[in-house]
């Protein structure tokens, strides 16, 4: 029975992994100040797979922010590389959307204008429909099917950041980046945007990645929550996979079996 099994198992198919999408590889970030040069990440490696949803937590100030604004372009690299489906990124581009926490609407325009600034940019030979309708179609998956031509001033700090979600979805980014997303917002707010940005993103198949202080949202989002040590000199200091089965909602992740290991592991490393 025992040497069956053996075969049946040296016979089964290695898992198919997706290829890798991000990769951080010996990245340094030195920030020079009054009193001198002060190095936030060191020697930081990292490798997200395609289609992976990746959340990375720390201690307020590690440099979270800094890798993730490294990783969209928008802050030069000391040293080593990043790489997105093995490009070098030099600078930002289409191919990664940002969704900060504040998502910086346009105020005088409406939540269809200001997702469509980027589509033009994206998708210049597109027709005026069918750039419309890229719009349309993030802006009601986001919840705001009868709000296209509200003017974002007249939009809430929770319907607005479901724009910057739409916003960045019709970009159809190879890495889609987020930094405390939800971060402003109230935790009912916060829950709904929760499972939106979720639906979305296993619908797109799109790579992941979410700064987040909050340990809960780390766990509900991610396959894999990565820990930074606390800077100067921050790495990456330990990484826990989530295999909670998708699509998740969250009275079945609350009440997994290892949901309250997860979250002890988590909160262990942030206190030591
Ligand atoms: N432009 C800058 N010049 C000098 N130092 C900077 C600059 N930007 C950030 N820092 C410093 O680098 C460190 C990392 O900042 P960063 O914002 O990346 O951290 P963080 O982990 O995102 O923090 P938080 O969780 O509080 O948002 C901090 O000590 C910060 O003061």
């Amino acid at each position: 029975m025992q040497t069956q099994l053996q075969e049946v198992i040296s016979y089964m198919p290695e898992p198919v992994l997706s290829p890798e999408m991000l990769v951080c590889k010996d990245l340094r970030k030195v920030y020079p100040t009054p009193k001198g040069e002060y190095v936030v990440l060191d020697d930081l490696q990292l490798s997200i797979r395609q289609g992976e949803f990746v959340s990375i937590i720390g201690h307020s100030g590690c440099g979270k922010s800094t890798l993730l604004t490294m990783m969209a372009g928008l802050n030069e690299i000391s040293g080593g590389q990043i790489l997105v489906d093995d490009d070098v990124v030099r600078d930002a581009g289409p191919d990664r959307a940002v969704v900060f926490q504040s998502p910086s609407l346009l105020p005088w325009l409406t939540a269809l204008q200001n997702v469509m600034i980027g589509v033009k940019q994206v998708f210049p030979g597109a027709s005026r429909a069918e750039k419309e309708d890229i719009c349309k179609y993030y802006l009601d998956k986001v919840g705001l099917g009868n709000d296209f031509y509200k003017r974002a001033t007249d939009l809430s700090q929770g319907m607005q950041q479901r724009v910057g979600i739409a916003r960045a979805f019709a970009l159809k980014p190879k890495v889609l980046l987020l930094d405390e997303p939800f971060g402003m917002l109230d935790s009912l707010t916060r829950g709904e945007l929760q499972d939106v940005l979720l639906e979305i993103w296993q619908k797109e198949q799109i790579t992941a990645v979410a700064i987040t202080h909050d340990v809960d949202e780390s766990i509900f989002l991610a396959d894999r929550v990565i820990m930074m040590t606390s800077g100067p000199y921050a790495k990456i200091g330990d990484e826990l996979v989530i295999p909670i089965e998708r699509p998740r909602n969250r009275k079945d992740v609350l009440e997994h079996p290892d949901y309250y290991d997860y979250r002890g592991y988590l909160l262990n490393f942030l206190n030591h």
